[in-house]
Parts: structure tokens; C-alpha cells; sequence
């Protein structure tokens, strides 16, 4: 009965973090949806930054915080192994929708393209960004990265694994092109507001924090490897010479903490 309800849980998680996720695209890109990234009542500056930078910290604080392995280590102490990833993902999205919901605008203009070529070519790029993001979480795991494989596994009474060390698709130009992604897309609008302009630049920052205590992580989990692969290929901009994909590694074990 525990491993059908922490299935549930996890698909449960899933449909929550999709939801999110979607809403997200219409938040920053100001479209269709009622409470964009611009939209809402205006409130003075300061408090409106404040607020702002209040739910940017939350979210960077448990999206980071709740990815260390000290912290696993102590939490799956009160939560069970598999459904440990499902909750980090159902976490994340519910201060996703926080951020989004009590957001202040900012609607100062810091720069507005006027030519339609300029703004179709800017929402291009945007689209570009997400699809990216979109792609890149399909090319080393993506039910793994949203805990649904966690899950499935419990359920079928298998051990946890991680996924193997890869270099699929576009990690073979850079090291992480899911975060390029949301550089593109937090960055390409053709109507750039204070708000939006705060919100990429808290983004940018904190991934750039980020990414330097996954590779940490990685280098931990695939030791030399990751390492080797560090050298070789960039971080975010694709270098010109092409090169190898390596996958014909096995999945890792799931180390006992
Ligand atoms: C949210 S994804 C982001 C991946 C990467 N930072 C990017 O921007 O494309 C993070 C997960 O990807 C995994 N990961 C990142 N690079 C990997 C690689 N080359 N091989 C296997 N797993 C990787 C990490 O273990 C982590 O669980």
C-alpha cells in the first residue's frame, strides 16, 4: 500500500510542478495568463523590491538548501529515500507559484524594441530558451530529475539509482545548457521593467551560485569523470570545435549516506 501511495504522490507532485512550470512561461513572458511578471497593482519601489527580493531568496534558499546532501542525508531521516525527490519537486513548485502569485511589478521601462522584427526575434529567442530547457531535462533523465523514476522504482521494488554520467545532445558543447536555457529566457523580452529586470539579474546570479555547488556534487558522485569533462567542455558558451559524447557508463548506485 506505501509504494502505490508514494506513486500517486510523486505523479501528484508531477502534475503540480507541470502546471507551474507552464504558468511560468506566461509569468515571465507577460502573456495570457492573469498575473504576469508586469501585471498586478503597483505598489511604492522599495517595498515592491523588498517583497520581491524576499521571494527570490525564498526560493533560491530552498532550492539549493533542500539539494544538499547534508540536508538529504537529515531529511530522509523523516521522509522515505524514494519519495524524497518528489517532495523537492513538489517544494520548489509550490514556492514557484508563491513567487509568482505575490510578485510585485516594477513598471519602470528599461528598454522597449520597437521594430516588429526586433520584438519577433527577441520572443524567438525566448521560445528558443524554454525549448532548451524543455529538451535538456529529456537528455540525461527526466523522470529521474522530477522523481517520477524514484517512485516507479519503489513501486516495483527496485533499488534507487542516480543516472549514469552522459554527455548527450547539447552537454556536449557546454556543461549545462538547461541553465542557458533559462538565461535565454529570462533575459529576451522585447519590453525589458524593472521588474522583469530584477528578476533576471536575482536569477542569473543565483544560478551562476548554483551551478558551482552541483558540480561540486557531481564531482563527488562521478569523481574523474566530471572532473576531465570540466576541462574539456564550458560551462554555458559553446566553445566552436565539436565534441564526443560519452554514454556508455552504467546508472550509479545510490551511495548509502
Ligand atoms: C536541474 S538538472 C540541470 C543540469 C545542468 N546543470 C544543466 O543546466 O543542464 C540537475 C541534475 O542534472 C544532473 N546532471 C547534470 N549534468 C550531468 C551529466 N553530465 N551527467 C549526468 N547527470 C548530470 C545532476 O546530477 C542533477 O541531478
Amino acid at each position: 500500500m506505501k509504494r502505490i501511495l508514494a506513486f500517486i504522490y510523486g505523479i501528484l507532485s508531477y502534475v503540480i510542478f507541470l502546471a507551474s512550470f507552464c504558468y511560468a512561461i506566461a509569468f515571465v513572458g507577460d502573456f495570457w495568463v492573469p498575473k504576469t511578471i508586469n501585471s498586478g497593482a503597483t505598489s511604492a519601489l522599495v517595498p515592491a523590491l523588498l517583497v520581491n527580493m524576499a521571494l527570490l531568496g525564498a526560493f533560491a534558499i530552498q532550492h539549493s538548501g533542500m539539494a544538499r546532501r547534508g540536508f538529504k542525508r537529515w531529511w530522509t531521516n523523516i521522509i522515505p529515500k524514494p519519495i524524497e525527490r518528489s517532495t523537492y519537486v513538489l517544494i520548489s513548485s509550490m514556492i514557484l507559484i508563491l513567487l509568482m502569485w505575490f510578485w510585485q511589478p516594477i513598471p519602470a521601462t528599461v528598454w522597449s524594441v520597437e521594430s516588429e522584427l526586433g520584438r519577433w526575434l527577441l520572443w524567438g529567442v525566448a521560445a528558443l530558451g524554454w525549448l532548451i530547457v524543455l529538451v535538456t531535462t529529456y537528455l540525461i533523465s527526466h523522470a529521474h530529475l522530477f522523481g517520477l523514476q524514484q517512485v516507479y522504482d519503489f513501486l516495483q521494488a527496485r533499488d534507487l539509482w542516480y543516472p549514469r554520467f552522459q554527455t548527450p545532445g547539447l552537454y556536449r558543447y557546454i556543461r549545462h545548457p538547461m541553465m542557458l536555457g533559462f538565461f535565454l529566457a529570462f533575459w529576451a523580452t522585447p519590453e525589458m521593467t524593472g521588474g522583469h529586470l530584477l528578476f533576471a539579474v536575482a536569477t542569473s546570479g543565483y544560478i551562476l551560485v548554483a551551478l558551482r555547488f552541483e558540480e561540486q556534487d557531481l564531482i563527488r558522485v562521478f569523481g574523474d569523470q566530471y572532473r576531465k569533462y570540466r576541462k574539456r567542455v564550458p560551462m554555458l558558451l559553446p566553445g566552436i570545435k565539436g565534441r564526443k559524447a560519452v554514454s556508455k557508463n552504467r546508472n550509479v548506485k545510490v551511495p548509502s549516506e
